[in-house]
C-alpha cells in the first residue's frame, strides 16, 4: 500500500494548554525500548526490505503517533462532559473498554460527566435521549465479568445531524466509539457535521472486531477470546467424528470476509483436516475438488474434520435473494450447512455413508466475557483512548501496532479490510498444520 506520512496525522482540535494529571510521571520520560516519547513517531513498516524500497529518508517513512498520556491536554477536565457509545456486533471486551475509560477519567482526569449511549448510535437521537446513563466507577465496578456489552448495541443508520444535536445539548466534548468499521464511518461523518458546525468535540474510535478484519491494528481485541471459545467447539466433533464410523466433523465461524478466526482456532489444537476461509476460493467437484480430498481423508484416517469460516465459498451459493441487514452488510448464505449437504451426499455415493457432526457456535464465541490476557489489552486501548480524547485528537482510533499503542487517522482503518493473505506466513501454517492443498481444484 502506498502511505504518504501525510496519510498517517492525525487531527488534533487545537493547540493543548492544560496541565495533563500525568505531567509529572512524564517530566523525565524519553523513548526507550518500552516507551514512546509523545514526540517520537512508530514506524509502519517493520521489515529492512520495506523501509528501503520506500526509497525516502528516516524521517519520512511511513510512521504513527504514539498513544499515551501527554503533559499538556486540550481539555478542561472539570469542564468537560464525556460519552460512550458501543455499536455493530458484539465482541468480548467490550464492557472491559467501558470500564477502562470510566475509571482513567474519573480516577486520574476528574471530568464533570460520563454518559453512556445506549444501544449504539440510535441511542444519541433525540427520540432515545432519554434513555442516556451517568457512568461512574459503581456503575462499571464489575461489568468485565460479563459478555456483551452493559451499554447495549446496534446496527442500523442514524441522522449525524441529529446525533450532533445531542453531543451539543448534553455539552459533550469527548466521545468515545467503540465499534467495527461500519461504527468508524458512522464517525466519520459525526466528526465532518462536528466540523462543519465548527464545534469543539472530539471523537475517538476504539476498533472493534472479533474477525480481526480491521487493518492497522496487530490483533483486534477480543479476538483472542473468540477464536479460544471457537477452539472447543472443534475439539468437539473431533472426538465426536473420531468415535463414529467415517466420522465428519464441521464446525461453521464466523468470519464475514476473513478467515483469521477459522485460521487461529483451528491452528490452536491442530485438530481441524481442512480450513476452508473466504480469501482462497475453492470447487467442491473434480479430482482436486474439496469433496474428493475429504472422501480419500476418511478413507486413509476413517474421519475427517473441517473448519468454514462463514464467509467462505460464498460464490457456490445462491446469489439471487441476497438481503442486506439494517447497517447495509449483505446476509450470507449458509456455506456450513451446504457443505454439510454437499459432503454427505458425495460420501454415501461413494459408499462411505458418514456420520455427520455440525456445529454452528455462531454467537457463542463472541458473546463471552474477554480472557485475561484481552482484558489488559482492553485497558490499555480504553487508557489510550482517553489519553487522546483529552489531548483534543479527533477522527482518531487507537490501536496497537507492532505492540506499539499509536493513534491511527479513522479514515485509514477503513480504507481496506484486514484479510488472510493466501502468500502470507499465517495460511502457510495452516496448510502446514492441516496438510490441505494449498489450492483445491486449481
Ligand atoms: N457508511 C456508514 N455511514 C454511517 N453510518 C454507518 C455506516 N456504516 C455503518 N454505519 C453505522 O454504524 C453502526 C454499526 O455498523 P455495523 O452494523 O456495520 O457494525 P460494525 O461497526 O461494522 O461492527 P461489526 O461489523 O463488527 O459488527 C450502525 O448503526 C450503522 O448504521
Ligand atoms: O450480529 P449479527 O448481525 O448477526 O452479525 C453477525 C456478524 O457480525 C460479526 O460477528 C462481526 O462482524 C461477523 O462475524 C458476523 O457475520
Ligand atoms: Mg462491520
Amino acid at each position: 500500500m502506498t502511505l504518504e506520512l501525510d496519510d498517517l496525522r492525525v487531527r488534533s482540535l487545537g493547540e493543548c494548554r492544560y496541565d495533563s494529571p500525568f505531567a509529572e510521571m512524564l517530566a523525565t520520560k524519553r523513548t526507550s525500548p518500552h516507551y514512546v516519547h509523545e514526540d517520537d513517531r512508530v514506524l509502519v513498516d517493520d521489515t529492512v526490505s520495506i523501509l528501503l524500497s520506500r526509497g525516502v529518508s528516516i524521517d519520512q517513512l511511513p510512521s504513527l503517533e504514539t498513544a499515551g498520556p501527554r503533559r499538556k491536554i486540550y481539555f478542561d477536565p472539570a469542564a468537560t462532559s464525556v460519552g460512550i457509545v458501543t455499536c455493530g456486533g458484539l465482541c468480548p471486551g467490550l464492557n472491559d473498554v467501558i470500564r477502562g475509560i470510566v475509571q482513567e477519567l474519573t480516577e486520574h482526569y476528574h471530568v464533570a460527566h460520563i454518559y453512556g449511549f445506549r444501544n449504539g448510535y440510535a441511542g444519541l437521537t433525540r427520540h432515545q435521549r432519554d434513555r442516556v446513563v451517568e457512568l461512574d466507577l459503581r456503575a462499571v465496578r464489575d461489568i468485565n465479568n460479563d459478555g456483551g456489552t452493559i451499554l447495549g448495541s446496534s446496527r442500523g443508520d442514524q441522522d449525524p445531524e441529529d446525533m450532533v444535536d445531542t453531543l451539543v445539548d448534553m455539552g459533550i466534548s469527548v466521545l468515545f466509539v467503540i465499534g467495527g468499521d461500519g461504527s468508524m464511518r458512522g464517525a466519520m461523518k459525526l466528526t465532518r457535521e462536528i466540523e462543519a458546525r465548527g464545534l469543539d468535540i472530539s471523537v475517538i474510535g476504539v476498533p472493534k472486531t472479533i474477525d480481526n478484519d480491521l487493518p492497522f491494528t496487530d490483533q483486534s481485541f477480543g479476538f483472542q477470546t473468540a477464536f479460544a471459545q471457537a477452539t472447543k467447539f472443534i475439539a468437539s466433533v473431533f472426538i465426536e467424528s473420531q468415535a463414529a464410523e467415517n466420522g465428519v466433523g464441521i464446525v461453521k465461524l464466523m468470519g464475514r470476509h476473513s478467515g483469521f478466526i477459522a485460521c487461529y482456532a483451528a491452528l490452536s489444537n491442530n485438530d481441524a483436516d481442512f480450513v476452508l476461509i473466504p480469501e482462497v476460493p475453492f470447487v467442491l467437484d473434480g479430482p482436486d475438488g474439496v469433496l474428493r480430498r475429504v472422501e480419500d481423508h476418511v478413507r486413509r484416517h476413517g474421519q475427517v474434520v473441517v473448519v468454514v469460516a462463514e464467509g467462505a465459498g460464498q460464490e457456490l451459493l445462491e446469489q439471487e435473494g441476497r438481503t442486506t441487514d439494517a447497517s447495509g452488510n449483505t446476509k450470507l448464505g449458509d456455506i456450513g450447512l451446504f457443505l454439510k449437504q454437499k459432503i454427505t451426499e458425495h460420501l454415501t455415493a461413494v459408499d462411505l455413508p458418514p456420520t455427520v457432526r455440525y456445529l454452528d457456535p455462531s454467537y457463542a464465541i463472541r458473546s463471552v466475557a474477554a480472557n485475561a490476557y484481552d482484558s489488559v489489552y482492553c485497558v490499555r486501548l480504553a487508557h489510550a483512548a482517553v489519553h487522546a480524547g483529552m489531548a483534543g485528537r479527533t477522527e482518531t482510533v487507537v490501536v496497537r501496532w507492532r505492540r506499539r499503542f499509536v493513534h491511527v487517522p479513522m479514515e485509514l482503518i477503513t480504507s481496506h479490510r484486514n484479510q488472510v493473505d493466501p502468500d502470507g506466513d499465517l495460511w502457510m501454517s495452516v496448510l502446514e498444520a492441516t496438510g490441505q492443498p494449498a489450492t483445491f481444484g486449481g
